[in-house]
């Protein structure tokens, strides 16, 4: 049930180059935190009209993979990370987490969406903190927990401010810990940068990549930037325009520690890049 084929580069996950990690990044299978996706159909039926936004989508994520999936637009990308989420069941076909199948909505993933969410009468701490009352953890491992995904995103100093005081980048640093709380063995991410200025970006994705390696969270990243994708992941899915199929999977075939400016100067980035953007032709994806 592997989805597409392969090209570009050699494989380099595992620390193969030894530049890289890591805990948790295992091989194929559905081992814990691996996500399967099984000859999914959706279809919408609304009043006026049925759309078929995915057909015959299959794919398996191995635990600590980073995949990211570009396309364009409405070619079903929010729609599969929803189906993984659980907050959507599909037409057809299977969707399954750590090798069980998913029936509703998961507690076990995090999800960070383009635009933060913030509380905004809620400090940077107490909307990270959120995620814990939402889901009873005790109080004292959650704080822990906050302090240690605070120093890890660089937020100190601005625990105790409010949305409004902190800028976009920081903004969705508070996003991305209150996702990471709980340790998802799975964290989903809808463009979630796509609100950022460029250079802010790029900081982020360096900064993504070390929390990647540091968690050992398998990610699944919708993103419209082939750069961002090919900067970031292990393999990219390109999906065809509506109804979404997979085209192919390419591997990228980088080390897993990736620095932005480094990694787009590697000529694996630039056959990656250069594949991704073949296959999407002509269609609307950026950069
Ligand atoms: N709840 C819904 N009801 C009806 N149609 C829907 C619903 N959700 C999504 N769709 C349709 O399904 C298709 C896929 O939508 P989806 O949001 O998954 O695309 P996308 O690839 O994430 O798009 P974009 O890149 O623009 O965010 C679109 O045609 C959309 O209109």
């Amino acid at each position: 049930m592997d989805g597409g084929g392969t090209t570009g580069g050699s494989v380099t996950r595992n620390g193969a180059t030894g530049e890289g990690p890591a805990k948790g990044r295992a091989g194929g299978g559905a081992s814990a935190g691996a996500v399967g996706i099984d000859g999914v159909e959706v279809r919408f039926r609304t009043r006026r009209r049925e759309v078929t936004a995915l057909t015959g989508v299959c794919l398996t994520v191995a635990a600590g993979e980073f995949l990211a999936i570009v396309g364009p637009s409405g070619c079903g990308k929010s729609t599969l990370l929803k189906l993984v989420a659980g907050l959507l069941r599909p037409t057809g076909g299977e969707v399954s987490l750590g090798g069980e199948r998913v029936h509703g909505p998961r507690h076990d993933i995090g999800y960070v969406f383009q635009r933060a969410a913030l509380l905004e009468w809620r400090s940077a701490r107490r909307n990270i903190l959120l995620q814990a009352e939402i889901r009873g953890m005790p109080k004292e491992t959650a704080r822990a927990r906050a302090a240690e995904l605070i120093a890890m995103t660089g937020l100190e100093g601005f625990e105790d401010a409010y949305p409004h005081e902190l800028s976009g980048g920081m903004q969705q640093r508070v996003a991305l810990c209150r996702a990471l709380l709980h340790r998802p063995p799975v964290l989903l991410m809808d463009e979630p940068f796509g609100a950022l200025d460029a250079l802010t970006r790029e900081q982020m994705n360096t900064e993504l990549n070390r929390i990647w390696r540091e968690t050992g969270t398998t990610v699944l990243l919708v993103t419209h930037s082939i750069s961002e994708a090919c900067a970031l992941a292990d393999r990219v899915v390109v999906m065809s325009p509506r109804p979404g199929t997979i085209t192919e999977v390419v591997e990228v075939g980088l080390p897993v520690l990736r620095e932005y400016a480094a990694t787009v100067e590697r000529p694996e980035f630039h056959t990656a890049a250069a594949r991704v953007r073949a296959l999407l032709g002509a269609s609307s994806t950026g950069d």
